[in-house]
C-alpha cells in the first residue's frame, strides 16, 4: 500500500544543540534503512521549509504507524498522511 506523508519538523527552539544533532543522526540513519530496504520510496524536502513529502509502500495501516511513530523526530514533527491508489490512466507498469 501506498502513502504519500507529508512532515512537518518543528525542533524546539531551546533543545540543546547536542541532543538536536543526535535525534537528526538517529533520524538520518533510520530513514535511509528504511529507503534501502524499499519501504520508503521517495524524500523529497519541500523548497524553503523544514518539511519533507514522502512516499511510503508498507503492509497496512499498522506498518505505516509503526514506522511514522519510530521516527527518532517524531514527538517534532507534523505529519499528514494520504492514502494512494493506483491512477487509472497510468501508464508505468511497474508503479503500482
Ligand atoms: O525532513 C526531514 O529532514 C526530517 C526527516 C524525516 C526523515 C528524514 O530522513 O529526515
Amino acid at each position: 500500500m501506498l502513502f504519500h506523508v507529508r512532515m512537518d519538523v518543528r525542533i524546539p527552539h531551546d533543545l540543546p544543540s547536542k541532543e538536536t544533532a543526535e535525534i537528526i543522526a538517529r533520524e538520518k540513519a533510520y530513514s535511509q534503512e528504511l529507503q534501502r530496504s524499499g519501504k520508503w520510496r521517495h524524500i523529497w524536502r519541500i523548497a524553503g521549509e523544514y518539511a519533507n513529502y514522502s512516499v511510503l509502500d508498507v503492509n497496512d495501516n499498522v506498518e505505516l504507524h509503526e514506522i511514522l511513530s519510530g521516527l527518532p523526530l517524531f514527538k517534532f514533527m507534523d505529519i499528514e498522511v494520504t492514502p494512494l491508489l493506483r491512477h487509472p490512466n497510468a501508464i508505468r507498469e511497474d508503479d503500482t
